[in-house]
């Protein structure tokens, strides 16, 4: 068939004004409200991806819109309290979206697999690792490096110079992190680099952008040697593979090759870790075990996973004391009436530590803060994206038909007045010690919710709680700017590029006060 210039010019035009068409005015989605680029193509949350304001934009437009807004040609972000009710706790009828795709791993992990069987499998095998008995026998991981972070500090209050904190918790999560699940020693606090702290975010921005355009991942994998940004992911995932590999290897050699015993008790560096209990995860019904390949790739999402959304979390928790020194003021009046000496029974070189045992049930106030920070500021704001199931789903009054891929932002329920009231938007941490506060948790979704809700919440606490008091108990914080001089912190801004962190360094002056404890 021989095509005339005039039909060169005119068919993409009408392919374009049919596309366009179909998807304002035909498609099952047409009625939803949105910008009117979400509903044509996916890089309209690539656009907004890499300007770092993606969960900010979507919640105006819920603002302007409602309940249901149009984020992509076949995905409906939602605000609903029902979204979390019926679809991320309705158990595995709701499979995870082609946005988990994004990573283009061949063999998926916990994290990304969609298939419920294999998840359920999966779940079975490591969730024993993650308990809080378990992490509890290994509370002696979270304190060394708690410990590092705290004689750091010491000698920066002792020169007086001023302190950028968020980095000083991406050194302390990542050490923290990284023993937990590659068994490896990074020492990123003795070095204090943060060229040395391993780009994972890079890892983030590229699943998000390659969920939003599916079938993206293959064609910039070979651009990847042209592109720098492209290289820094390719070299960030080589190195993480690498280091995975490594690791799961001398561990499964040990462990299941040469059956030495892992115990709790052993002094050595060889001490139970993340990666010993993958080595020797277990279906308690089948008695199958992960291979080698399996545990390397779920050590990697550990790392990916872990490490970045911790330290921001604290980040913005501390970012929120220092915006509010009354609260500030009140949780370490809190700490001092409440913590003992018995609290802080980890002694490591003459300093104490607090233990994790009921650590949280002891500062009822800094508990809610914690809880006012992950509705506010939530790093986890990728969409907790599922597929409706062939049965159709009602949220509120609206039928979603099979195959509508319906979202939730953690940033953008966290403020959704229905839920919260009209001051939704103020940090109020008392909110969460009222009346009003009761079966509010779960609509909290920095964690997400339901079955496919973070595996390692409570080793993330763990490591928050335990660095957040040990500082808090020792030393006085005020912020300033880069000139040294005092300053009042602004409003807290969310750069949600990857994981969200605050846009603003957390500089601070620290000076060592006498140990908050009765
Ligand atoms: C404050 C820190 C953390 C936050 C805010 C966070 C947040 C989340 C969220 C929101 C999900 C659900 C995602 C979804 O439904 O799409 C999730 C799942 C997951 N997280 Fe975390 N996470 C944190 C720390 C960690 C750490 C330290 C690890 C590993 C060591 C980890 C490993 C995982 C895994 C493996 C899943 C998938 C669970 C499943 O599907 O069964 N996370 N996390």
């Amino acid at each position: 068939m021989v095509f005339t210039s005039t039909t060169l010019v005119w068919l993409p035009i009408g392919i374009v004004i049919f596309y366009v068409s179909y998807q304002r005015l035909f498609h099952p989605l047409a009625k939803f409200k949105g910008p009117f680029l979400a509903s044509l193509t996916g890089y309209w949350r690539v656009y907004h991806e890499l300007k770092g304001d993606l969960p900010q934009t979507i919640y105006h437009y819920h603002q302007r819109y409602g309940q249901f807004v149009r984020v992509a040609p076949n995905e409906i972000s939602t605000i609903s309290p029902d979204f979390v009710d019926v679809v991320l706790k309705g158990g595995p009828k709701f499979i995870k979206s082609s946005f988990y795709d994004g990573s283009g791993d061949e063999k998926p992990n916990i994290f990304n697999v969609k298939n419920e069987a294999l998840h359920k499998l999966r779940h079975r095998q490591m969730a024993p690792a993650f308990s809080v008995v378990s992490l509890t026998k290994m509370e002696y991981i979270f304190d060394r490096h708690a410990f590092v972070m705290i004689k750091k500090l010491d000698q920066i209050a002792k020169s007086g110079r001023p302190v950028d904190l968020t980095e000083i918790f991406k050194f302390f999560a990542h050490d923290t992190n990284g023993e937990l699940s590659f068994s490896k020693q990074y020492h990123l606090q003795e070095q204090g680099k943060l060229s040395l702290w391993p780009p994972m975010n890079v890892y983030i921005i590229m699943g998000n952008i390659c969920g939003y355009v599916p079938g993206l991942f293959d064609p910039l994998q070979k651009l990847g040697p042209f592109v720098p940004y492209l290289r820094k992911f390719n070299r960030s995932r080589d190195s993480l593979v690498e280091d995975a590999m490594k690791n799961a290897t001398i561990e499964f050699e040990k462990r299941r090759v040469h059956n030495v015993e892992a115990t709790f008790e052993d002094k050595s560096e060889s001490r139970i870790n993340l990666l010993t209990s993958l080595v020797m995860a277990q279906d308690p019904e089948s008695g199958e075990m992960l291979d080698l390949a399996d545990i390397a790739k779920e050590a990697i999402s550990f790392v990916v996973a872990g490490s970045h959304s911790t330290s921001a979390s604290m980040s913005f928790l501390f970012a929120a004391l220092l915006r509010y020194p009354e609260i500030l003021k009140k949780v370490q009046d809190e700490i001092k009436a409440s913590m003992s000496l018995q609290d802080n029974s980890v002694d490591l070189d003459g300093e104490f530590l607090p233990s994790w045992a009921g650590l949280q049930s002891k500062l009822p106030y800094l508990s809610a803060v914690l809880k006012e920070s992950f509705r506010l500021y939530p790093t986890v704001n990728q969409p907790l994206a599922r597929v409706i199931p062939p049965s159709g789903v009602q949220l509120e009054q609206t039928v979603f038909s099979s195959g509508t891929i319906i979202s939730a932002s953690a940033y953008v329920v966290g403020r959704n007045q229905k839920i919260w009231g009209a001051n939704a938007t103020d940090f109020k941490p008392d909110r969460w010690l009222s009346e009003d506060a009761r079966g509010k948790d779960k609509y909290l979704l920095h964690f997400g919710q339901g079955h496919r809700s973070c595996i390692a919440k409570n080793q993330a606490l763990i490591t928050l709680w335990k660095g957040t008091v040990a500082i808090l108990q020792r030393f006085k914080l005020s912020p300033v700017d880069r000139e040294g001089e005092q300053r009042v912190v602004g409003e807290i801004q969310l750069n949600a590029q990857g994981f969200a962190e605050p846009t603003e360094p957390l500089l601070v002056t620290i000076s060592e006060q006498s140990r908050c404890m009765k």
